[in-house]
């Protein structure tokens, strides 16, 4: 027993022996995980994040990087697809404070709009020179060693290098406050990748294979990101190459970096958008931003942000953000001083096109994070709206990209509107988690569940006064007043805790998570809100107090621990309200090699016999979606399952920890009517209110 709790301590980030056996005997007089349960929390015990990752080899230096036929900035090479990829010329390396970008522009091919590109007439507001630029000229100028870059004369200029800005950005080698690869990132290696469509590009090996922009591999250096992952290997020659991308993979292998990289390496090598520059003197009152990546909460729109600053550093390209709920004054301002790249949540966008103040008619690339979540009910209507009913650009005019760990099949349907001759992409079967994730399910009633909760972070509690890591726990509940009470009752527990949910102010959404960050407050009560994207290092442990009614959700909640190879715990408490969503869950535990109680089972067998609902249930009563698609809904496979709506909750057994699952059986109805009456609505935007 000591043993294996010991290797479940190592998943807590917990190592001490001698802390093992303490809560072995503790876990003995308490009662809230269940016998057969015990010891199931295997797993290797992780060390500490790898050694920092030393400097990476340079590319050679050499031939330049063209753009590509078919991509949205066109240059003039030929984009090799499958049968033709060996001749890539070696990448063109030169060191940035050198370099100045000996492409023209790029071809910008095929629209309709602007006449030819006419890089001199792009010029920026603040005119600062860039080193070796030799002063003065006409530019696409944000100001020298500011540690932004400028384009001129369709060359990019390298800015000056900010130290401050570049700690900021990428911190030290060390930093806690970094997320660091852990032991299993090699392992990523070892997931199948499935890519079909047509003509499929060969997938890069190396950052430094072309065809990314030398300056763009700086900045991916600095980042201390000596590979690609999976899901980067294929993406940045599919976007370069010009093709449309549907990419599922596992939470936290880099999809972030799957969409950046190719975008932003395009824009380096080939300059802004002819619309923009010629609606560029001065200061705009109007922003044309040339690509577009739209989030579903304020939270994640900042972090892909972050990540945007990081990766355009000291380049020509301006990234900003906005989203509900913050001044809408101080984020006109931002775009006023420059807009190529802009990351958004559906609802803040809509309002600031109406005020006339965004144009979408330069878009080149369109990006859905989260994409199934920003196609489902909540947000279709905004993005239809952003997308069909304002001045983007069409399908055939631009590319759009959609990412999400999850696909559900009825979700890939709706998203054929959006897309054309896409790829798609699995890193691994749609939906499934990470192995890196070690899940336990314990049986708790709704009535024990603050009791069992108290019982897990004293036990962390005392392996880390017994020298552990301190642990960051995220405990997901289903509403916003559980979340509020959830943390107040932890509080008066004294343990550190503090909420996040949509009827917080965003300066305290703000604040929770800086302070979780941080390690402040290691504790983060949250609803769904937190559920997607979130990118926080060293949390080592989610704890579902609450299940979602939908599987998929589960799978994002836990996907906020073993991210970037490192390893992690998701504990879930179980009992029968969650019987809804019990196949889907056998499924994933299946999948990802986990140990599965044989009570679990039990109760899938008999909600199967009692015709209890589908595994998948929809949200908001209205389309559910069967099973999650296994793989590219176009080739017909996966999934299948119809539109019935979520399981309801008929009938009912007495099903405590100790005698199992008795009496009475789970007579579920299979009816519609989901579990969320309000609607599923955009939590930064104008509209209604969300449930989270
Ligand atoms: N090539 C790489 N090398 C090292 N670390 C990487 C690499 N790519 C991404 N990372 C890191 O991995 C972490 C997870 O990346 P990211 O947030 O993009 O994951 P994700 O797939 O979008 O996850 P989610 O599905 O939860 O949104 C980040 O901290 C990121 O910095």
């Amino acid at each position: 027993m000591a043993d294996q709790l010991s290797a479940g301590m190592g998943n807590l980030g917990l190592e001490s022996p001698s802390a093992a056996a303490q809560l072995a005997s503790q876990q003995t007089a308490r009662s809230y995980i269940p016998p057969h349960m015990r010891g199931k929390m295997g797993g290797p015990v992780p060390p500490q994040n790898s050694p920092p990752v030393g400097s990476p080899a340079s590319p050679q230096p050499g031939a330049a990087v063209n753009g590509l036929n078919s991509s949205a900035w066109a240059g003039n090479n030929n984009f090799p697809a499958r049968e033709s990829n060996n001749n890539w010329p070696t990448p063109g390396f030169v060191a940035p404070a050198q370099q100045q970008n000996p492409q023209p522009g790029g071809g910008w091919g095929g629209r309709p709009q602007a006449g030819p590109f006419n890089p001199n007439a792009y010029r920026g507001n603040m005119g600062g020179a860039a080193p070796g630029a030799g002063g003065g000229g006409g530019g696409y100028s944000r100001g020298g060693g500011s540690g932004e870059g400028q384009w001129r004369d369709g060359k990019h200029i390298i800015g000056n290098a900010n130290p401050r800005l570049e700690r900021e950005l990428f911190g030290t080698a060390d930093d806690p406050s970094k997320q660091h690869t852990g032991i299993n990132f090699d392992k990523y290696e070892d997931i199948p990748v499935e890519a079909s469509g047509r003509d499929v590009p060969e997938p890069v090996i190396q950052f430094d294979n072309p065809p990314l922009d030398p300056h763009l591999l700086t900045n991916v250096f600095l980042a201390r990101y000596t590979v690609p992952t999976p899901v980067q290997k294929y993406s940045i020659p599919i976007v370069i190459g010009g093709r449309d991308l549907m990419a599922c993979a596992q939470t936290g292998s880099g999809k972030t970096g799957g969409f950046l990289f190719p975008i932003l390496s395009q824009a380096f090598t080939n300059g802004p958008s002819p619309v923009a520059a010629q609606a560029g003197f001065g200061r705009q009152r109007k922003a044309y931003p040339t690509s577009l990546i739209l989030a579903p909460t304020r939270e994640l729109v900042s972090q892909i942000h972050e990540e945007s600053r990081k990766f355009a550093y000291r380049s020509w390209v301006r990234p900003c953000v906005v989203y509900g709920g913050a001044d809408i004054g101080s984020q006109l301002r931002q775009i006023e001083r420059g807009c190529d790249l802009l990351v958004a949540t559906p609802g803040r966008l809509v309002d600031l096109i109406e005020r006339g103040r965004i144009s979408l008619s330069s878009i080149r690339y369109l990006v859905l994070d989260e994409a199934d979540r920003m196609l489902d009910m909540g947000f279709e209507p905004q993005i239809r709206r952003i997308v069909e009913g304002e001045d983007m650009p069409g399908v055939q005019d631009r590319q759009t990209l959609m990412f999400s760990a999850t696909f559900p099949r009825d979700i890939q349907v709706l998203a054929h509107d959006f897309l054309k001759d896409y790829i798609f992409l699995s890193v691994g079967r749609v939906g499934s988690t990470s192995e890196n994730i070690t899940q336990m399910i314990l049986n708790v009633e709704d009535g024990d569940k603050r009791s069992v909760l108290l019982d897990i972070l004293h036990d962390q509690r005392e392996k880390e006064a017994d020298g552990g890591d301190p642990n960051l726990t995220l405990i997901f509940v289903e509403t916003k007043r559980m979340a509020d009470a959830l943390s107040d009752f932890l509080l008066n527990q004294n343990f550190i805790a503090a909420a996040i949910h949509g009827d917080r102010t965003q300066r305290e959404r703000e604040a929770a998570l800086r302070d979780f960050r941080s390690r402040a407050c290691p504790i983060l009560v949250a609803t769904a809100v937190a559920a997607r994207g979130l990118d926080i290092p060293n949390v080592t442990h989610v704890i579902n107090y609450d299940l979602p009614t939908d599987i998929d959700d589960y799978v994002h909640r836990i996907g906020r621990t073993g991210r970037a190879g490192n390893t992690g715990l998701a504990t879930a408490f179980f009992n029968r309200g969650n019987r809804g969503i019990v196949q889907g869950l056998l499924d994933l535990l299946k999948e990802a090699n986990q140990a599965i109680p044989s009570w679990l089972t039990n109760i899938a067998q008999e909600s199967s016999f009692g015709g209890g609902g589908g595994g998948r249930g929809g949200r908001g009563g209205g389309r559910g979606r069967g099973r999650s698609a296994q793989t590219d809904f176009r080739k017909g496979g996966g999934g299948g399952g119809g539109f019935g709506g979520a399981p309801g909750y008929g009938g009912g057994g007495g099903y405590t920890p100790n005698t199992g699952y008795g009496g009475g059986g789970y007579g579920g109805g299979g009816g519609g009517g989901g579990g969320y009456g309000g609607s599923y609505g955009n939590p930064g935007g104008g509209g209604g209110q969300s449930w989270w």
